[in-house]
Protein backbone atom coordinates (compact mmCIF):
# COMPACT_ATOMS: atom_id res chain seq x y z
CA UNK A 1 0.00 0.00 0.00
CA UNK A 2 1.60 3.27 -0.79
CA UNK A 3 1.85 6.02 1.77
CA UNK A 4 -1.21 6.68 4.05
CA UNK A 5 -0.69 9.98 5.01
CA UNK A 6 -2.70 11.99 2.62
CA UNK A 7 -5.46 8.88 1.76
CA UNK A 8 -8.25 11.61 0.64
CA UNK A 9 -5.46 13.10 -2.03
CA UNK A 10 -4.47 9.49 -3.45
CA UNK A 11 -8.34 8.79 -3.76
CA UNK A 12 -9.92 11.51 -5.34
CA UNK A 13 -6.33 11.45 -8.03
CA UNK A 14 -7.67 7.87 -8.64
CA UNK A 15 -11.74 8.82 -9.09
CA UNK A 16 -11.51 12.25 -9.95
CA UNK A 17 -14.05 10.94 -12.94
CA UNK A 18 -16.20 10.13 -10.72
CA UNK A 19 -15.75 13.04 -8.11
CA UNK A 20 -16.06 15.89 -10.66
CA UNK A 21 -19.15 14.49 -12.04
CA UNK A 22 -20.01 14.85 -8.57
CA UNK A 23 -18.93 18.49 -8.37
CA UNK A 24 -19.36 19.77 -12.01
CA UNK A 25 -22.87 18.17 -12.59
CA UNK A 26 -24.87 19.77 -15.43
CA UNK A 27 -27.18 20.81 -13.13
CA UNK A 28 -24.38 22.72 -10.96
CA UNK A 29 -23.15 24.25 -14.50
CA UNK A 30 -26.58 25.34 -14.96
CA UNK A 31 -26.80 27.53 -12.08
CA UNK A 32 -23.51 29.13 -12.50
CA UNK A 33 -24.37 30.00 -16.20
CA UNK A 34 -28.02 30.82 -15.51
CA UNK A 35 -29.59 27.73 -17.51
CA UNK A 36 -31.49 26.86 -14.47
CA UNK A 37 -34.85 25.37 -15.00
CA UNK A 38 -36.33 26.96 -11.90
CA UNK A 39 -38.75 23.59 -11.48
CA UNK A 40 -35.00 21.69 -11.14
CA UNK A 41 -34.60 24.33 -8.28
CA UNK A 42 -37.79 23.75 -6.91
CA UNK A 43 -37.49 20.12 -7.04
CA UNK A 44 -33.90 19.96 -5.57
CA UNK A 45 -35.20 22.58 -2.56
CA UNK A 46 -37.88 19.75 -1.83
CA UNK A 47 -35.60 17.00 -2.38
CA UNK A 48 -32.77 18.26 -0.16
CA UNK A 49 -34.66 18.78 2.29
CA UNK A 50 -35.81 15.38 3.29
CA UNK A 51 -32.27 14.77 2.59
CA UNK A 52 -31.15 17.31 5.07
CA UNK A 53 -33.31 15.85 7.60
CA UNK A 54 -32.60 12.29 7.21
CA UNK A 55 -28.78 14.07 7.45
CA UNK A 56 -29.31 14.55 11.28
CA UNK A 57 -29.43 11.09 12.83
CA UNK A 58 -26.55 10.41 10.42
CA UNK A 59 -24.11 13.10 11.72
CA UNK A 60 -25.36 12.31 15.69
CA UNK A 61 -24.10 8.37 14.67
CA UNK A 62 -20.83 9.89 13.77
CA UNK A 63 -20.55 11.77 17.19
CA UNK A 64 -21.42 8.70 19.01
CA UNK A 65 -18.63 7.12 16.84
CA UNK A 66 -15.92 9.76 17.61
CA UNK A 67 -16.91 10.21 21.30
CA UNK A 68 -16.21 6.07 21.62
CA UNK A 69 -13.72 5.82 19.32
CA UNK A 70 -11.61 9.02 18.60
CA UNK A 71 -8.19 9.64 20.98
CA UNK A 72 -8.72 13.97 19.91
CA UNK A 73 -11.61 15.54 21.74
CA UNK A 74 -11.36 18.33 18.66
CA UNK A 75 -13.15 16.31 16.42
CA UNK A 76 -16.73 15.85 18.81
CA UNK A 77 -16.61 19.77 18.62
CA UNK A 78 -16.19 19.28 14.96
CA UNK A 79 -19.12 17.56 14.22
CA UNK A 80 -21.01 19.13 16.86
CA UNK A 81 -20.52 22.46 15.01
CA UNK A 82 -21.85 20.24 11.71
CA UNK A 83 -24.98 19.49 13.93
CA UNK A 84 -25.78 22.63 14.77
CA UNK A 85 -25.43 23.68 10.80
CA UNK A 86 -28.29 21.00 10.10
CA UNK A 87 -30.73 22.95 12.69
CA UNK A 88 -30.00 25.77 10.76
CA UNK A 89 -30.25 24.64 7.59
CA UNK A 90 -33.26 23.10 8.39
CA UNK A 91 -35.39 26.19 9.36
CA UNK A 92 -33.53 28.22 6.02
CA UNK A 93 -35.46 25.20 3.66
CA UNK A 94 -38.23 26.14 5.38
CA UNK A 95 -37.91 29.37 5.20
CA UNK A 96 -36.57 29.37 1.10
CA UNK A 97 -39.66 26.64 0.81
CA UNK A 98 -41.92 29.27 1.53
CA UNK A 99 -40.41 32.03 -0.31
CA UNK A 100 -40.46 29.54 -3.88
CA UNK A 101 -44.19 28.35 -3.11
CA UNK A 102 -42.75 24.23 -1.86
CA UNK A 103 -45.03 22.34 0.25
CA UNK A 104 -42.68 20.81 2.48
CA UNK A 105 -44.99 18.69 4.26
CA UNK A 106 -46.33 17.11 0.96
CA UNK A 107 -42.96 16.14 -0.33
CA UNK A 108 -42.79 12.41 -2.13
CA UNK A 109 -39.10 11.09 -2.10
CA UNK A 110 -37.96 10.09 -5.10
CA UNK A 111 -36.39 7.03 -5.62
CA UNK A 112 -32.89 8.02 -5.80
CA UNK A 113 -33.48 10.00 -2.45
CA UNK A 114 -34.61 7.19 -0.53
CA UNK A 115 -31.86 5.14 -1.99
CA UNK A 116 -29.35 7.81 -0.67
CA UNK A 117 -30.86 8.18 3.10
CA UNK A 118 -31.27 4.21 3.01
CA UNK A 119 -27.11 4.56 2.46
CA UNK A 120 -27.07 7.23 5.27
CA UNK A 121 -28.65 4.51 7.44
CA UNK A 122 -26.43 1.59 6.42
CA UNK A 123 -23.33 3.75 7.64
CA UNK A 124 -24.94 4.59 10.68
CA UNK A 125 -24.35 1.09 11.71
CA UNK A 126 -22.19 0.41 14.80
CA UNK A 127 -20.76 -1.92 12.98
CA UNK A 128 -19.25 0.72 10.32
CA UNK A 129 -15.46 2.32 11.96
CA UNK A 130 -15.01 5.97 12.51
CA UNK A 131 -12.54 6.60 10.25
CA UNK A 132 -15.09 4.91 7.19
CA UNK A 133 -18.24 7.01 8.54
CA UNK A 134 -16.00 10.49 8.76
CA UNK A 135 -14.59 10.02 4.76
CA UNK A 136 -18.45 9.47 3.84
CA UNK A 137 -19.23 12.42 6.11
CA UNK A 138 -16.21 14.76 4.59
CA UNK A 139 -17.52 13.36 1.20
CA UNK A 140 -20.53 14.56 1.42
CA UNK A 141 -20.00 18.19 2.54
CA UNK A 142 -17.75 18.44 -0.10
CA UNK A 143 -19.85 17.71 -3.01
CA UNK A 144 -21.89 20.50 -1.90
CA UNK A 145 -18.65 22.82 -1.04
CA UNK A 146 -17.24 22.74 -4.11
CA UNK A 147 -20.67 21.97 -6.70
CA UNK A 148 -21.86 25.43 -4.73
CA UNK A 149 -18.53 27.67 -4.57
CA UNK A 150 -18.24 27.08 -8.54
CA UNK A 151 -21.65 28.89 -8.87
CA UNK A 152 -20.06 32.04 -7.20
CA UNK A 153 -16.33 32.22 -8.72
CA UNK A 154 -15.38 34.66 -11.30
CA UNK A 155 -17.31 34.98 -14.63
CA UNK A 156 -20.72 33.01 -13.03
CA UNK A 157 -23.32 34.25 -14.02
CA UNK A 158 -25.98 32.54 -11.34
CA UNK A 159 -29.27 34.36 -11.12
CA UNK A 160 -29.33 36.66 -8.47
CA UNK A 161 -32.22 34.88 -6.29
CA UNK A 162 -29.90 31.58 -6.31
CA UNK A 163 -27.02 33.52 -4.88
CA UNK A 164 -28.36 33.06 -1.04
CA UNK A 165 -28.47 29.36 -1.59
CA UNK A 166 -24.98 28.81 -3.15
CA UNK A 167 -23.20 30.92 -0.67
CA UNK A 168 -24.74 28.32 2.17
CA UNK A 169 -22.49 25.82 0.63
CA UNK A 170 -19.66 27.55 -1.32
CA UNK A 171 -18.73 30.07 1.52
CA UNK A 172 -15.38 29.89 3.08
CA UNK A 173 -16.60 28.90 6.69
CA UNK A 174 -18.00 26.19 4.79
CA UNK A 175 -15.19 25.37 3.25
CA UNK A 176 -12.77 25.42 6.13
CA UNK A 177 -15.27 22.69 7.64
CA UNK A 178 -15.10 20.80 5.06
CA UNK A 179 -11.17 21.15 4.98
CA UNK A 180 -11.27 20.34 9.28
CA UNK A 181 -13.83 17.03 8.38
CA UNK A 182 -11.08 16.31 5.95
CA UNK A 183 -7.65 16.43 8.04
CA UNK A 184 -9.79 14.34 10.67
CA UNK A 185 -10.44 11.47 8.26
CA UNK A 186 -6.91 11.82 6.81
CA UNK A 187 -5.61 11.04 10.66
CA UNK A 188 -8.00 8.39 11.15
CA UNK A 189 -7.03 6.63 7.97
CA UNK A 190 -3.66 7.03 8.54
CA UNK A 191 -3.79 4.35 11.33
CA UNK A 192 -6.40 2.60 9.37
CA UNK A 193 -5.96 -1.55 8.36
CA UNK A 194 -5.81 -2.35 4.59
CA UNK A 195 -9.36 -3.61 5.33
CA UNK A 196 -10.93 -0.25 6.96
CA UNK A 197 -8.84 1.66 4.06
CA UNK A 198 -10.42 -0.16 1.38
CA UNK A 199 -14.00 -0.07 3.18
CA UNK A 200 -13.77 3.74 3.07
CA UNK A 201 -12.53 4.04 -0.30
CA UNK A 202 -15.72 1.75 -1.33
CA UNK A 203 -17.80 4.48 1.26
CA UNK A 204 -16.70 7.62 -1.21
CA UNK A 205 -17.15 6.13 -4.56
CA UNK A 206 -21.16 5.41 -2.83
CA UNK A 207 -21.08 8.65 -1.77
CA UNK A 208 -19.73 10.31 -4.93
CA UNK A 209 -22.67 8.10 -6.90
CA UNK A 210 -25.57 8.85 -4.85
CA UNK A 211 -24.56 12.30 -5.20
CA UNK A 212 -24.61 11.89 -9.06
CA UNK A 213 -27.73 10.24 -8.91
CA UNK A 214 -29.62 13.22 -6.63
CA UNK A 215 -28.52 15.88 -8.93
CA UNK A 216 -29.61 13.49 -12.06
CA UNK A 217 -33.00 13.12 -10.19
CA UNK A 218 -32.93 17.10 -9.59
CA UNK A 219 -32.54 17.75 -13.06
CA UNK A 220 -35.17 15.63 -14.13
CA UNK A 221 -33.51 13.26 -15.32
CA UNK A 222 -34.35 10.20 -13.54
C1 LIG B 1 -27.67 15.47 -1.48
C2 LIG B 1 -26.91 16.32 -0.52
N1 LIG B 1 -25.59 16.14 -0.34
C3 LIG B 1 -24.94 16.95 0.55
C4 LIG B 1 -25.55 17.92 1.25
C5 LIG B 1 -24.79 18.80 2.21
N2 LIG B 1 -25.11 18.55 3.55
C6 LIG B 1 -26.91 18.06 1.06
N3 LIG B 1 -27.63 19.03 1.70
N4 LIG B 1 -27.60 17.27 0.16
Amino acid sequence: MEGKSEMIATWLKKHRLIYTGATRHPFILNIRDGSIDLSSFRRWLAQDYIFVRASVPFVASILLKAWKESDDSSDMDLILSGMAALNDEIAWFKSEASKWGVALHSVVPHKANLDYCRFLESVMSPDIEYAVAITAFWAIEAVYQESFAHCLEDGSRTPEELKETCQRWGNTGFGQFCRSLRNIANRHLEKASDDVLSKAEVILIRVLEHEVEFWNMCSGEI
